[in-house]
């Protein structure tokens, strides 16, 4: 499968009347993985948003696969996110009031179950059956890892996917991002977590 090439030119964010960074130009290729680090505040959910087309930079463009995909039309956007992205953001979107293994495949569809289960017991959430709202932050964070998972994204965009788990799961969540870019997909992760950062490929600092 062909790897997906994503870059930024001249990228430049102002929120808020801040700018929090600009001049910002790189290119990233499936198989890679890339750490966005830098202080609290200093714009890494802000760029992974941009990466993911889920804003508009105030200057510069997104491009991927060559293409200008600020330009794109939200049909095109929208394919992009349903074929190609998965994300794994602080909130997770899980569903409390749905099972685990329907917040993993986001269908009732028997056929899908295997799969789905395969992946909450490799994130060790053996009540597949339960509803999420029983699940502490951690562990909704390891439901959205394995939602990402058995989505299988082209590109993966992960913000802090090891802040609040333990030792062991802050393992097992770096071991599990960095397999998805051996398997080829493109690795964006905002993270305060040096371990995880000294793992990445390469390491793109905010703020300096
Ligand atoms: N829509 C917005 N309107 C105004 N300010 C915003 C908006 N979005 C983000 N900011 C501000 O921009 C700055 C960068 O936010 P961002 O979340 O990108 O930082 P971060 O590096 O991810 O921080 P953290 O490590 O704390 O998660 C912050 O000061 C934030 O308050």
């Amino acid at each position: 499968m062909q790897g997906i090439i994503v870059s930024a030119d001249q990228l430049a964010a102002q929120v808020g009347g801040k700018l929090l960074f600009q001049n910002l130009s790189f290119q990233a290729n499936g198989g890679q993985t890339v750490a966005l680090i830098g202080q609290s505040g200093a714009g890494k959910t802000t760029l992974l948003n941009l990466l993911g087309l889920l804003d508009q930079p105030s200057k510069g463009k997104i491009l991927i696969n060559g293409e200008n995909a600020n330009s794109w039309p939200a049909r095109k956007r929208e394919k992009f996110w349903r074929e190609k992205a998965a994300f794994l953001y602080q909130d997770a979107g899980i569903i409390d009031g749905e099972s685990l293994l329907y917040n993993v495949s986001l269908t009732k569809a028997k056929k899908s179950q295997d799969q789905a289960l395969h992946y909450l017991k490799m994130l060790g959430l053996a009540q597949a059956h339960e509803k999420a709202a029983v699940l502490s932050g951690g562990e909704k964070r390891r439901l959205g890892l394995a939602r990402l998972l058995y989505k299988g994204g082209r590109v993966i965009y992960a913000d802090e996917p090891t802040a609040s788990l333990d030792a062991a799961n802050r393992q097992l969540v770096t071991d599990l991002l960095l397999k998805q870019a051996q398997a080829g997909a493109l690795v964006f992760i905002a993270t305060h977590d040096d371990a995880l950062a000294k793992k990445c490929d390469t390491r793109i600092c905010l703020g300096e």
